[in-house]
């Protein structure tokens, strides 16, 4: 079977659009679950203000990841290359794709990051230890809205999906970006001159849920048609959050795991991190049977999500793996 790719070459188009806003103070919250099931349903992406991360916990993340990148890169290089985890830079993933970026992919096992840390920094104990506080703040974080979510779609199980996160063999990762500034040749918006190049070019998330903070430096784009790009204003008081294909495929299509991309900026650099809850790598990935409407029968067949990273690891960064596991499609997998 082809699994679609995006086509380098078309036409594109800039679009802008009001993102939803999903406020979490006590104030906002009895409005959160149905706002968020309709940003997952229109947009697969949303962002989440009065968040309850506390301050100091993202400034000392931000501190250990700038003190990180501003080493010389023969040191970082000692931290690489990423198989999957460890440093990388230009190129992502195994199977050729590249962009202008280099990164951090950890685990989130506390144990496995402070172990990581000693080739990562000469205090490895003070950068374990932010990566720690973080990742343990934004784990949270994606736990309280998968709930909210669970309550949206009104499934009798309310942690349904968040257990998969909190599970102690739960597969989460998460990822520092550092896009150089950069200006290229080429300006994507067309014209001649001197513009944004791709950092990390177009691909769903594979996961579950995805929580994303960056600089404030713009540069991250959704698409919600081919070849159409929405820009995300960047808010380093925010945290941005989309749906994953494992989510997609748990509420049978009806939330989105929207396509994305980060470009860089000709005259800042920009840095994101990314949470990505996921499941055990033996949990299996159904639609829960509250949420199959009579009408719409499964789209996809059931998996793991060791099966489901398969996949992933065998593909290209902008393919769109869900289609392998679609049902009743010929060609898909049996
Ligand atoms: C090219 C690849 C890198 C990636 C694994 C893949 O084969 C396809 C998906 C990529 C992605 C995108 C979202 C996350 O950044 C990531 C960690 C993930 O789970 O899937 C990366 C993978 C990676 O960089 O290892
Ligand atoms: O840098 C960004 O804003 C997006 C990065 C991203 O999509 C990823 O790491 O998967
Ligand atoms: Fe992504």
């Amino acid at each position: 079977m082809v699994v679609a790719s995006p086509n380098p070459r078309r036409a594109e188009k800039i679009q802008a659009v009001e993102l939803p806003v999903i406020d979490l103070s006590p104030s906002g919250r009895s409005a959160a679950p149905a706002l968020i099931v309709e940003a997952c349903e229109k947009y697969g992406f949303f962002k989440v203000i009065n968040h309850g991360v506390p301050g100091e916990v993202v400034s000392r993340m931000d501190e250990a990841s700038a003190g990180f990148f501003a080493r010389p890169d023969s040191e970082k290089r000692g931290a690489g290359p990423a198989d999957p985890f460890g440093y990388g830079s230009k190129s992502i993933g195994f199977n050729g794709d590249v962009g202008e970026v280099e990164y951090l992919l950890l685990e989130t096992d506390p144990v496995l990051v402070s172990r990581r840390s000693v080739g990562i920094s000469d205090d490895p104990n003070r950068f374990s230890a932010a990566v720690n506080s973080y990742i343990e703040a934004v784990r949270e974080l994606a736990c309280d809205i998968l709930d909210l979510m669970a309550q949206g779609l009104r499934a009798p199980d309310a942690s349904v999906f968040s257990r998969l996160l909190r599970a102690v063999d739960s597969d989460s990762v998460f990822r520092i970006n550092h896009y150089p500034r950069r200006s290229g040749a080429v300006l994507l918006r067309g014209g001649g001159g001197v513009g944004e190049e791709v950092g990390f070019g177009e691909h769903s998330d594979p996961q579950i849920l995805t929580v994303l903070r960056s600089n404030d430096v713009g540069g991250l784009q959704i698409s919600l048609e081919d070849g159409v790009w929405t820009p995300v204003p960047p808010d380093p008081a925010a945290f941005w959050v989309n749906v994953g294909d494992v989510l997609q495929a748990m509420t049978n299509g009806r939330f989105l795991s929207v396509r994305h991309r980060a470009l860089t900026n000709p005259f800042k650099s920009r840095t994101s991190m990314a949470f990505f809850g996921a499941p055990p790598l033996d949990a299996w990935i159904a639609p829960q049977r509250e949420l199959l409407d009579p009408r719409r029968p499964c789209i996809y067949k059931p998996f793991t999500w060791a099966e489901y990273k398969k996949a992933v690891y065998s593909l290209r960064l902008g393919d769109t793996r869900l289609d392998l596991f679609r049902a009743r499609k010929e060609g898909g997998i049996d």
